[in-house]
Order: structure tokens, then sequence, then C-alpha cells
């Protein structure tokens, strides 16, 4: 099939221009506790194809050549191997009951034999079993008149129509539950690999000393919870060095091992600093299909355009019409212009005139949103490298940051994935996301220690405020399930 001919870009009715402030800026870092109210989910207003301008000037864009095209079926998606929550991961025990679940025609009335063949069968009249009569019936018991609650005449109000009544007190809708806080969030969703780490801690040291069969127990142990050799054998050593040979409780292994893990996440734990000497500074997003990148996109945009920034928003999800629709709603709610293309387009051709676009614009950042793509398909990951080099032809800085979603209830997969991404598109930093699902937090430390990148930011829910600077040591303590 030919490579669709990439279409004028659309542009979603911009907000207000803000002036720009002194570049370098750190994104706004929230308090490290977020009120627990519930923000009213938000009103997703219908997608309308009006919302969005065509622009007269993208044919006049210097459009890189137009690249193949390889379209992604839905098949494609369903290989992923990072599972899609809000679901948790899937269970050694799910799909057990696909064994018993029966074939289609295994359950459909059997087709009646051809006349011809076989005659009907005579059915006989099964016996008619007898049912023991119990010996006594017990009696219907009669219905007691309940008597009518007399309204007491000293308190409340009462009604008088065919009677005297109470009168019915406006029933109060029940207060809806407070919302948990972003790290109660992480803590739960951590819950599980701290829970599994403690018990493990825990029969690791029940009536034993420190010796060196523990300490090789202790390290299989932290191991199997993806933390990684290297942070497995900080906490060993660490425990070697101060208490072989004592008696030593689970208790006091945690707390090592949370010292441990935070030594580990402090380098990493930074905050996204954006140089706006670039105009726009440009943020290209990348990662496995349903890693949150679209969402994390919106969250960063709410956060940046909240800050003062001026943000333009690029689709450059060309393979899923309702990725592009997606990001048209976060260009809605944080008033942040969203340039997109049609379905099938050329994706790098539409970072491009992205870039040009804000650059007339005079965007303070550009994010650029990107199709998921499994680390393992070949061509799709040149696609992503054309986009990097066509955005280097304007800056030859660009993309300035380049941010790669890492679903965080992936096991140890997602090393595999980040080695990669960073491998073909320079990734620079990253965002830890669904750390409120069943997170694997170990895995979060064993990338820290392997790739040594920033974190970002952790996401810890699917609202527009779920994004959260990454915290070395509240990590460290929620995963270790240290108080
Ligand atoms: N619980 C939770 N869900 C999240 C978080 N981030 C994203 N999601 C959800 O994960 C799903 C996938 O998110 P998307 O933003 O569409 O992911 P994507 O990487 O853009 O997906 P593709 O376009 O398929 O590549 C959506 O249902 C999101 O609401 C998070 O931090 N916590």
């Amino acid at each position: 099939m030919p490579p669709p001919a990439p279409s004028e870009p659309d542009i979603v009715p911009s907000r207000p221009e803000r002036q720009p402030e002194p570049a370098p800026v750190e994104v706004p870092t929230p308090p490290s506790e977020v009120p627990a109210e519930t923000p009213a989910p938000p009103e997703i207003p219908p997608s309308s194809p009006s919302s969005a301008q065509p622009s007269s000037e993208a044919g006049a864009a210097p459009h890189p050549p137009a690249g193949p095209f390889f379209p992604h079926s839905d098949g494609e998606k369903e290989e992923v191997p990072t599972p899609t929550p809000p679901s948790p991961r899937p269970s050694r025990a799910e799909g057990k009951g696909e064994g018993r679940r029966q074939p289609a025609q295994d359950l459909a009335p059997a087709e009646p034999a051809s006349s011809a063949e076989i005659s009907p069968p005579i059915r006989q009249p099964s016996p008619v079993e007898t049912q023991p009569i119990p010996a006594e019936v017990a009696p219907e018991p009669q219905p007691v008149p309940q008597p009518t609650p007399k309204p007491s005449s000293s308190a409340g109000k009462v009604t008088v129509a065919k009677k005297v009544e109470p009168k019915a007190e406006p029933q109060k809708a029940p207060e809806p539950a407070p919302r948990r806080s972003w790290f109660q969030r992480m803590r739960d969703g951590l819950a599980r690999s701290s829970r599994e780490l403690s018990g493990n801690i825990a029969g690791v040291f029940t009536k034993r000393k420190l010796d060196g069969d523990t300490l090789q127990d202790l390290e299989d142990v932290l191991i199997r919870a993806d933390l990684g050799v290297e942070t497995a054998l900080r906490v060993t050593d660490s425990l070697a060095s101060s208490r072989y040979g004592k008696d030593v409780s689970d208790t006091e292994v945690r707390a090592v091992m949370a010292a441990e893990v935070e030594k580990v996440l402090t380098p990493v734990a930074k905050p996204l600093e954006l140089d706006l000497s670039h105009k726009p500074h440009v943020i290209l997003v990348v990662g496995v299909n349903g890693t949150g990148k679209t969402t994390t996109i919106g969250k960063l945009a709410a956060k940046l355009t909240e800050g003062g920034l001026s943000v333009m928003l690029a689709a450059g999800d060309t393979f899923r019409a309702a990725a592009i629709e997606q990001l048209k709603i976060w260009g809605e709610r944080t008033k942040s212009p969203v340039i997109a293309t049609k379905l099938g387009a050329d994706a790098a051709g539409l970072a491009y005139d992205a870039f040009e676009k804000a650059k007339e614009a005079g965007s303070d950042v550009l994010i650029i949103d990107t199709a998921g793509r499994l680390q393992n398909k070949t061509e799709l990951m040149a696609e992503l490298e054309k986009i990097v080099r066509v955005l280097g032809k304007l800056d030859p800085e660009a993309p300035h940051t380049v941010l790669q979603t890492v679903d965080a209830t992936t096991g140890q997969n997602a090393l595999n994935q980040v080695e990669i991404f960073r491998n073909v598109a320079g990734v620079n930093g990253l965002v830890m996301t669904k750390l409120d699902g069943t997170a694997r937090g170990g895995i979060l430390v064993a990338i820290a220690a392997k790739h040594r990148l920033p974190v970002y930011f952790i996401g810890v829910g699917e609202q527009v405020d779920d994004l959260e600077p990454f915290s070395a040591s509240e990590f460290a303590r929620a995963i270790a399930g240290v108080a």
C-alpha cells in the first residue's frame, strides 16, 4: 500500500498566549502530600471535528521525505507483552478455567439426524419419583398486624394528610469517600510487592542468625521481587557488615533494605528541567502500547499550563484514531492547541509540521505523542528513529527531552523496554505509570540501578493531577513496608 500522503495538520484552538519565564524552568513540584480531595471526574466533551482548524500552511512546510508506513493492526496490539491495567497482573491461576470451557459446538443442540438414515428414538416415560410428605405440616404463620408507628409529639415534624405521619426528612446523600492521597495510592499499589517481600523476609529470618545461608536466602527473595542483583547485594552486604552472626529481626532487615533502595533511587529522582531558550522545548514521549503515553502527556500538559507555560501537543500516534481523539480531549482540557493529521499519515511528517507550528506560535513546550510499539518490531522502531532525526533538522538538539513511559505493573520485561527505546530514541527520562495499580515496584529499582535514567514522575491514577514527582525515600519506604 503506498504511504498515505501527509495531510494538512489540524489545530485545536489555542489558549491566549502567556509570556514565558526565563530558562531553565523546573516543572513545579507539588507538596509531598496532595490534599485528599476528590476532584470531580472531568467532563469529557464529545470531540467534534469542528474543534480542529485546518492549517493553510501545512502544505508549505518543508516536509521530510515520506517514509514507509507500517500500519499496525489491532492484532498487533494484542501481542503487547505488557498487561494493560487497571486490571491486575494475571495470576498463575488465570486461564485455568479455560480448560473447562466447552467449545461452542459442544454446547449447541445436536443436529437432528436425517430421517432417511435414523428413525427417531421412542422415548420411554421416566418413572415418577415419589416425594416424601412431611408427617406434620406446620400451620402457615399468620401475619401479625404491625402497629402504625406513633409520631412522637415531642420530636421532629409531622405531616397531616390522610393521617398524621412523621414528616419524611430528606435523605442526605452519603458523603463521597475522600480520595486517598497520592502517597496512599502509591502505597496501596505497592502493597502486594511489599507484603510479599515482608512475608518472605520474615520467613528467612524467623529464629535464624545472620549467616551465609540466611544472606543467600535473602538475596534470592530480593531478586525474586525484581529488585535486581545489584540492589540485592547492596542490601545483603550492608546487613553482613554490621550484623553478621547476630540475631536479626525482619523489621531490621526491612529498614536496611529501605535505606539501600533509597540510596539507589536518590540519584534518579530528579525534577524535569525545561530549557526555554529552545522555543519550543520539544518533549517526545515514547513507550510500549498502553503504558500511558497519552495520559501522561495530558497530565504533564496540565502541569505546565498551570505553571504558566504555553504548550502545544502533537498527535504523532497516527495509527489509532482513538489516540488522536484522546489527545484532542486533553488539548481542550488543558487549553493547548493540538496538531493532528489524518489516520495513517506519516508520523515523522506530523512531528516536523508540529515543530514548525510551535515555533511560529512561540510555544514554550511542544509535546509529541507517538504510537505505542513493541520494542522488538524493527520497522516501527525505525519509524521512531526517523521522528527523532526529522526533529533534529529544525533544531539539532531536538527532541530536548525524550520521555519513556514504563508501566510499573510490568516485570522484568520493562528493563528490556528501556534498553531498546533508549538506544533507538535516545530516552533521557522516565515516567513510571500505574504505580497505583498492582505495581511491581521492584522493577523501578532495577531500572534505576541499571540505566540510571532520571525518573521525573510517577503516575498514580488516571486523573489529570495524578502525576507526581518521584520521591526516592517515599518509594523506598513504601516498598520495604517501613512506616
Ligand atoms: N491506574 C492508572 N492508569 C493509568 C495511568 N496512566 C495511564 N493509565 C491508563 O492506562 C491506559 C492506557 O493509557 P494510554 O495513555 O492510552 O496509553 P498509551 O501508551 O498512549 O497507549 P497506546 O496509544 O495504545 O500506545 C488508559 O486506560 C489510561 O487511563 C496511571 O498512572 N494509573
